[in-house]
């Protein structure tokens, strides 16, 4: 239920869930590819990219700062 009112409200404006805990645990608890995600304290950042614009209906989470945070680890 909570997760259905999460993406109804990313279906409505830019929707982001910040944590303290790891990007990918953040993911794996809420499970929604429409949001932005700001794990680490806002150290690793995902968010939604859509793959057509003209439909925008193929939205997958693509970008991530990872490969940043990993070179600063
Ligand atoms: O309430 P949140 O914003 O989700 O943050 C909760 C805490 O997340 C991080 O701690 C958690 O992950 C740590 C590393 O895996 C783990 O050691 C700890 O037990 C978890 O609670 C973060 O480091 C904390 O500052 C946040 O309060």
């Amino acid at each position: 239920q909570m997760r259905a009112a999460v993406r109804h409200v990313a279906s409505l404006f830019p929707t982001a869930i910040i944590s303290g805990r790891s990007r990918d645990k953040v993911f794996d608890f809420v499970k929604l590819t429409e949001l932005y995600y700001a794990g680490s304290h806002g150290m690793d950042i995902m968010g939604p990219i859509r793959k057509s614009e003209s439909n925008g209906h193929h939205v997958e989470c693509v970008r991530s700062t990872d490969s940043e945070v990993k070179q600063l680890s």
